[in-house]
């Protein structure tokens, strides 16, 4: 009897396990097709000749990288890939499509890159893959920047969201300065990003750390905060994009893509 019991308790845990991973997965599952249908969109909206293409980092950018090397497959298309990180330059080899760089094209047709968080204004966080420097140049070498994402980026404050502060990257020397400074002017806490599988921080493809500042006051400006930031000396970057973005692709797990214009014009 006993036994009986025991077998009957195990068979319904296993089955709520069974439950709740395939739950889990389709959550996962639904996630990355959002990701995929924001990309297809805005590949298939923004290039449509030979052009000079910037690609971002993230995973949402395999995506569009993927949608883009089928089409120039296809289609014929002359497009030179200029990348914002270590990763993207991996994609755009892997998909066997042209690679430039900024020293011979220094103007850029469209980027098309992901974001942790987009606000109502459509001011971004980035960076929390640790890119933001290289993907904050190119975009600001780019005619047209456009942001892909999942319906989890899509909030109306900076911080309703995406909980893990705004990235910023410093000069390993100066993290603990710029550290207090933060603090000190903003508050909030500000913390130095540590690597997962490697024991200390997370060095940048620019060999510099990354803090992720917890920020606590939603309504801060943050074209200011962003420029006072660079004011302080050691800070290479934030992960704040303002007033650069002019389209955001959020996909929905229903299959649709919901777009935000901005005032975004970055060249
Ligand atoms: O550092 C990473 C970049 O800013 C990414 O574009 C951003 O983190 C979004 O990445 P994902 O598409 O993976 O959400």
């Amino acid at each position: 009897m006993l036994l009986k019991v025991y077998a009957t308790a195990i068979l319904k845990h296993s089955g709520a396990i069974r439950k709740y991973s395939q739950c889990n997965s389709n959550a996962k599952m639904s996630l990355e097709e959002a990701k995929q249908f924001a990309a297809r969109r805005a590949v298939d909206e923004y290039i449509k000749k030979d052009c000079i293409f910037g690609v971002g980092s993230g995973s949402t950018v395999v995506y569009a990288v993927q949608r883009l090397a089928e089409r120039v497959e296809t289609e014929n298309l002359k497009v030179t890939c200029i990348p914002t990180s270590f990763q993207s330059k991996q994609l755009i080899i892997k998909h066997k499509l042209t690679l430039g760089e900024l020293e011979t094209h220094p103007v850029i047709d469209v980027t098309i890159d992901g974001a942790d968080e987009v606000d109502a204004e459509m001011t971004l966080i980035k960076g929390g893959g640790g890119c933001l420097l290289q993907e904050k140049i190119v975009a600001s070498c780019s005619k047209k920047f456009v942001v892909i994402a999942d319906y989890t980026k899509d909030s109306v404050k900076l911080g309703d969201r995406y909980k893990k502060g705004i990235p910023i990257e410093v000069v390993p020397m100066a993290y603990v300065p710029v550290q207090n400074k933060i603090q000190a002017l903003y508050g909030g806490e500000v913390k130095l990003r540590k690597a997962v599988a490697k024991a200390g921080p997370v060095v940048t493809d620019n060999g510099n750390f990354i803090l992720d500042w917890i920020f606590t006051d939603q309504d801060l400006k943050w074209d200011k905060v962003d420029n006072h930031l660079k004011m302080i000396p050691g800070v290479v970057e934030t992960g704040l994009f303002v007033r650069m973005c002019e389209k955001a692709y959020f996909g929905q797990p229903e299959g649709n893509v919901i777009e935000r214009f901005g005032i975004g014009t970055v060249l």
